[in-house]
């Protein structure tokens, strides 16, 4: 499947949604939900002590269709999915919001937070400060920057944004001239995206290219295409010890015993 520009159909609904959702709660009540959310989980934090125990950290995402696969998983129950989760041994949770393009919600977020102790990124395509509070004032703890869709200054007021509300921000790059534009940021976080937005064709190559050229103090997170622990392994080679994984786990009945086998050797 080939889409030229993607991002583009995204923007164009995403800034429609926005508007919608400011006509039904002005901006002033949205924050003043978000000032009575739970308090943030420690995203960066909670993975960091994954790495100082010796361990992988695993991203795991709800995720129930794409654009690239359509429909992945017919028996999707989040609380539940994000429970399994957890019991096999994952140190975050990632969850789809978009509902146009991934069937996902912000119920979907809010309730695998409320069902485990894992700190959840909300998962989506963020233009506006308003979907920054929307996160929070939700529960997410982590929110998701993809600077293909951004420009600088709108990716440093959304970070600033996302920091001013105790969230952590996992800033997404595909290439070269996107790594030095994310590192201009404050976010400690980057993630690699190992797939193509125009082809949706996924190369780990993508990580083992880019995160040779990340400074050591930033924690560097490869996302999608990430099917086994020999990725894993073969990624830990480029300096890379976490991992955003989604389809591959979806698709499986048993998400713990598939949990469990994706950071285990055996
Ligand atoms: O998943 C897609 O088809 C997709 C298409 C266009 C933009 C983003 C897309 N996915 C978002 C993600 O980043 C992935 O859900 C995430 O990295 C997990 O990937 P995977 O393990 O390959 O499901």
């Amino acid at each position: 499947m080939t889409d030229p520009d993607i991002l583009t159909k995204i923007e164009t609904y995403k800034r429609e949604e926005i508007a919608a959702a400011r006509r039904a709660l002005p901006r002033a009540e949205l924050d003043a939900h978000a000032r009575r959310a739970p308090s943030p989980r420690g995203f960066l934090s909670t993975i960091r002590k994954k790495h100082a125990s010796g361990g992988y950290a695993l991203i795991a995402e709800v995720k129930r269709a794409s654009p690239s696969r359509g429909l992945i998983r017919t028996d999707f129950h989040p609380p539940s999915l994000a429970r399994s989760y957890e019991a096999g041994g994952a140190a975050c949770l990632s969850v789809l919001t978009d509902k146009p393009s991934f069937m996902g919600d912000l119920d979907f977020m809010e309730a695998a937070r409320a069902a485990t102790n894992l700190p959840v990124l909300r998962k989506d395509f963020i233009f506006d400060t308003y979907q920054v509070i929307e996160a929070r004032a939700r529960g997410a703890d982590c929110i998701l920057l993809i600077m293909a869709a951004l420009d600088d200054g709108a990716a440093n007021d959304l970070e600033a944004a996302a920091l001013a509300y105790g969230m952590d921000v996992l800033i997404e790059i595909h290439d070269h001239s996107e790594l030095d534009r994310a590192l201009k940021l404050r976010s400690q976080m980057i993630g690699i995206n190992n797939r193509n937005l125009r082809t949706f064709v996924t190369n780990l190559k993508t990580s083992e290219t880019l995160a040779p050229l990340i400074p050591k103090d930033r924690l560097i997170v490869s996302e999608s295409g990430i099917c086994a622990f020999t990725d894993l392994e073969r990624l830990s080679r480029a300096g890379i010890a976490t991992f955003l994984v989604g389809e591959s786990l979806m698709r499986q009945s048993d998400l713990t015993t598939a949990t469990r086998a994706l950071l285990s050797k055996n």
